[in-house]
C-alpha cells in the first residue's frame, strides 16, 4: 500500500507518517524543503521517540520528492496512490491542490485524501482547491472517485532540536478521527485512527480545548515575557486564565454536544496534563504562530467566544483576555504577527476584528475586546 503524504514535518513525521508506517504503507513524503527531503532519501528511515519514555519507532519504507524540483514525480505517486494525507498548515492547501488534481484527475480508481490540519474542515477545503484546479468533467469524475473525510488530528509535536533532523520527538498521547461518512473505496484500516460518521463533535472539542487551552498559554505566555508553554503552566495567573478560558469554551460544547460536566472536566485535566509535560519543550512562539489565521471566525478563539455570547448572552471574561492578548501578540520571525500590527495601526482593534474574525458591526465583543486591549496596551 502506498501513502503519499504532503509535508514532512513534525506532524507529517511524528504522527501521520509514524502511524500509516505501523499500518504497513510505504511512505513517500513530498516537501519543500530540501535538507529535509534529501535526508529522507539518503537514509530511508527516521526515528520517533515517545518524550518521556525509551519507546521508540523506526519508520522505514519511506523516500521523499521535492515538490519544487520534480513535480512530475508527484503526480505521478499521487496516481498510484492508496492514500493521499497533508499535514502542511491550513495557509499551504492551496499550494499543494495543484498536484495533487494533477495526479487524480486520469485515475479510474477511488482514493482518499486527508487533510490533517488543525481546523474545522481541512479536507473539504482542500477539495475546493483541487476541484478549482480542473475543468467541470474533470471534476465531477475526481469527485466521484474521491474522498475527502474531514479529520481531527490531535498530538502534540513541538519543534525538533536534534542533531539527526529527520528524528522527531512526540508526546505518547495521539487522537486521529476521521468523518467515516465521505470515504470513498474500501475502508481505512490505520490501528490508531478511529472512524466516526459525525466528526463534528470530535473536532470541535479538540480544537476548542487543546489548541485553544494552548493559545492561552501562548498569547498570555508571550505578553507575560516567557519563551515557553511549560513556563506558562507554571505561572499561577496564566494557569487560572487557561482553566477559565477552557470552562467557556467548555459550557459551549457540554451545551451542543451533550458531553457531561464530569466527562468535559476530566478531558480538560487531561489536556493540561498533556501541555504540562516536563519532557516537552515547546515554543510559545510554535503554539502562537500565525495569530490572523488563529484570530479567524472559525477558529479556536472567535468561534468559541461568539458561541458563549450566543448561548449565555453574556461575555466570556477569559477568552477575551486571550483575544486581546493575540491582538498583542509581537513576533519578529512571525509574518502574521507583523501584519496584524499593521492592521491594527490602520483600522483599530475594532476593525481589525470585524476584518480578520468577521465580527459584524455592533457586536457586544468588539467593546470588551477593545476594552481588555487598551487595559492591556
Ligand atoms: N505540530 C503539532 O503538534 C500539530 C500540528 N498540526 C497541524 O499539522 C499541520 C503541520 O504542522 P507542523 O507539522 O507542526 O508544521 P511543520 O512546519 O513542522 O511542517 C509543515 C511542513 O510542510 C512543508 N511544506 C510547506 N510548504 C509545502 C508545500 N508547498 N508542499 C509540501 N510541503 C510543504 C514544510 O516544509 C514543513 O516540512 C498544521 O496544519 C498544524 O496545525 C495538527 C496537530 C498537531
Ligand atoms: O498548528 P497550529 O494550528 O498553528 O497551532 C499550534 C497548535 O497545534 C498543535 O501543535 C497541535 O494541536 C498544538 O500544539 C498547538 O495548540
Amino acid at each position: 500500500m502506498l501513502a503519499v503524504h504532503f509535508g514532512a514535518g513534525n506532524i507529517g513525521r511524528g504522527f501521520i507518517g509514524a502511524l500509516l508506517h505501523k499500518a504497513g504503507y510505504e511512505i513517500v513524503f513530498v516537501d519543500v524543503n530540501t535538507e529535509l527531503i534529501d535526508q529522507i532519501n539518503d537514509r530511508q528511515r527516521y526515528t520517533v521517540e515517545l518524550a518521556g519514555s525509551d519507546d521508540a519507532l523506526e519508520v522505514t519504507n519511506i523516500s521523499g520528492i521535492n515538490s519544487l524540483t520534480r513535480p512530475e514525480d508527484v503526480v505521478e505517486q499521487v496516481k498510484q496512490a492508496d492514500l493521499v494525507t497533508t499535514a502542511v498548515g491550513p495557509s499551504i492547501l492551496s499550494k499543494v491542490a495543484p498536484l495533487i488534481a494533477e495526479g487524480l484527475k486520469d485515475r479510474t480508481t477511488s482514493v482518499n485524501v486527508i487533510g490533517c490540519e488543525n481546523m474545522i474542515g481541512g479536507s473539504d477545503l482542500l477539495k475546493k482547491h483541487v476541484l478549482a484546479h480542473l475543468n467541470p468533467e474533470l471534476a465531477a469524475r475526481v469527485e466521484e472517485r474521491t474522498g475527502f473525510p474531514n479529520a481531527a488530528v490531535d498530538r502534540i509535536v513541538p519543534d525538533q532540536a536534534h542533531e539527526d533532523k529527520l528524528k522527531v520527538t512526540v508526546e505518547p498521547y495521539f487522537e486521529w478521527v476521521v468523518d467515516s461518512s465521505s470515504l470513498k473505496g474500501e475502508t481505512l484500516e490505520i490501528d490508531g485512527l478511529k472512524l466516526v460518521e459525525d466528526l463534528t463533535p470530535y473536532i470541535e472539542r479538540k480544537l476548542f480545548t487543546v489548541n485553544t487551552g494552548h493559545a492561552v498559554a501562548a498569547y498570555l505566555g508571550s505578553y507575560y515575557g516567557l519563551q515557553t508553554i511549560n513556563q506558562a503552566l507554571h505561572d499561577h495567573q496564566i494557569l487560572s486564565k487557561i482553566k477559565g478560558a477552557l470552562h467557556e469554551s467548555g459550557n459551549v460544547l457540554i451545551k451542543k454536544y451533550g458531553f457531561t460536566k464530569a466527562e468535559h472536566e476530566k478531558y480538560i485535566e487531561t489536556i493540561l496534563s498533556r501541555f504540562a509535560n516536563p519532557e516537552l519543550s515547546d515554543e510559545v512562539s510554535r503554539v502562537g504562530r500565525a495569530p490572523i489565521r488563529k484570530l479567524g471566525p472559525d477558529d479556536r478563539l472567535i468561534r468559541p467566544a461568539v458561541e458563549y455570547v450566543e448561548w449565555n448572552n453574556e461575555i466570556p471574561v477569559d477568552l477575551v483576555e486571550v483575544i486581546a492578548a493575540a491582538l498583542l501578540y509581537k513576533q519578529d520571525q512571525d509574518q502574521e504577527a507583523a501584519e496584524l500590527q499593521s492592521l491594527l495601526k490602520e483600522k483599530g482593534v475594532k476593525g481589525t476584528l470585524m476584518e480578520v474574525s468577521e465580527l459584524s458591526e455592533g457586536h457586544p465583543l468588539l467593546e470588551a475586546v477593545e476594552e481588555q486591549f487598551q487595559s492591556m496596551s
